[in-house]
């Protein structure tokens, strides 16, 4: 185990990344359970999908682990999963079958992309700025998953979001939670984050706030969307254009939590990050979930922004991700129990990292604002679009268009030119979606 995840020379122990899986895996859980709600809209069986969104999480986990030795966990995306069921099948028309189809395409063109010399030039086209944006900017998104799953923050109709109610016995479980895991993780105590869920969980059932849905329970059948993918349907009925925004967003989601999440680990500190051997099979590891996913029954898998709790549990190595795996697993006979862990408990570990996260802001060229705008931009647009991708969307484009207006065109690089004209290309054909 040593020699394999090179624990000691990331400075980790097999205690501290257990511990690291085990946060990351608590955080993360709640997909097990809003996957199959979104994908059952479109008519797939919500018992199956929950089969399916454990075991893509435990396969994608587990290759990011055992082949990229990179602490972090993968699972169905958010957002991915939306515009799977409420764009490709809902607004498009598009049978469930053959949006999968799209997905296990899109995984290929991506495996594709990875596997050739492309993605790392994609990559090198994310400017240096624009990077620090991008951890930022994760901090920021896990905030806002953070306050609005406790209900500190609730959305209005006069100006979009407002404090919610204070006084509600979970909101204020939520608050508690953040002091103690600040004040744990402040005096060096290890595994803070993990006693600071768990602490809330026990008291969050007994004031009677979640309930305890028990321990144990079979998984049900995955027949219903195994192997149902429609690959030649999804070709022929044309569905060219959503495989396109499905690679752009996978790959551009995929990178952008592996740069924030990677960064703040310490693990992208020899050479550029487009060179980075870890980043390379991750983004291969990441490419694969998505196309055995996609035969499973589930909407594009990718790497998990959560993941950032886990490595401030210490967790640096692939075991972490392992050990989420394996917990990924164990959740399809032992859902009752990671049910019980409410959103009220996780949120505050989220709060916690994303206020860590925010400092990468530092690391900016403030005198330079053709550097800065597009990076606080990229920053600002992922927790208020609820989206990795739009926020390096915007990036990307006002970077290229800021340094065109000033004369400083030598200074973008030839993929953020292509990649900017990807996205408004998206933009003016899919709208917000
Ligand atoms: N689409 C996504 N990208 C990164 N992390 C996520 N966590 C939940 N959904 C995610």
């Amino acid at each position: 185990m040593e020699r394999y995840f090179k624990l000691s020379q990331h400075g980790s122990t097999v205690r501290t990344e257990v511990i690291a899986g085990i946060t990351t895996f608590l955080t993360m859980a709640y997909i097990i359970f809003v996957n199959p709600s979104i994908l059952s809209t479109t008519g797939m069986d919500s018992n199956a999908v929950f089969v399916a969104t454990c075991l893509a999480a435990a396969i994608g986990s587990a290759v990011m682990g055992l082949w990229a030795n990179w602490p972090i966990g993968m699972a169905p995306g958010m957002g991915l999963n939306a515009f799977f069921a409420f764009t490709v099948v809902g607004a498009m028309g598009f049978t469930w079958q053959q949006a999968l189809g799209a997905v296990f395409i899109s995984g290929l063109i991506f495996l594709f992309l990875s596997a050739t010399g492309i993605r790392r030039w994609l990559v090198a086209g994310i400017p240096v700025s624009m990077r620090s944006g991008v951890a930022a900017g994760i901090g920021m998104f896990l905030g806002i998953i953070a306050l609005q799953s406790s209900g500190i923050v609730v959305d209005s109709p006069a100006t979009l979001v407002t404090l919610g109610d204070l006084t509600n016995p979970g909101t204020l479980l939520t608050i508690a939670g953040f002091f103690i895991i600040v004040a744990l993780d402040a005096m060096r105590v290890t595994g803070a984050i993990l006693i600071g869920i768990l602490v809330i969980t026990v008291a969050a059932i007994l004031l009677g706030v979640s309930q305890f849905g028990g321990i144990m329970s079979m998984p049900p059948s995955i027949a219903p969307t195994l192997l149902q993918l429609d690959v030649w349907g999804a070709i022929g009925f044309g569905i060219f254009h959503v495989i396109l925004v499905m690679v752009l967003v996978e790959v551009f989601d995929a990178t952008g939590t592996l740069i924030g999440v990677a960064k703040r680990a310490g693990l992208l500190k020899e050479g550029p990050a487009h060179t980075n051997p870890g980043l390379s099979r991750a983004l291969m590891a990441d490419s694969t979930a998505i196309t055995v996913g996609s035969m499973l029954g589930t909407s594009s898998t990718t790497a998990y922004v959560e993941s950032a709790s886990g490595v401030q549990a210490g967790g640096r190595t692939g075991l972490t991700a392992l050990v989420v795996a394996v917990l990924f697993l164990l959740a399809m006979f032992f859902a009752p129990l990671a049910g019980s862990v409410p959103a009220y408990a996780t949120a505050p570990a989220l709060l916690y990292v994303a206020t860590l996260m925010v400092r990468e802001l530092a690391e900016l060229d403030w005198e330079d604002v053709t550097e800065a705008a597009p990076a606080v931009l990229t920053a600002l647009i992922m927790p208020l679009t609820y989206s990795i991708a739009n926020g390096l969307a915007f990036g990307f484009i006002s970077y290229a268009v800021i340094k065109l207006l000033t004369g400083k065109v030598s200074q973008v690089h030839a993929a953020t030119w292509i990649v900017a004209a990807l996205f408004v290309i998206k933009f003016a054909f899919f709208g917000g979606h």
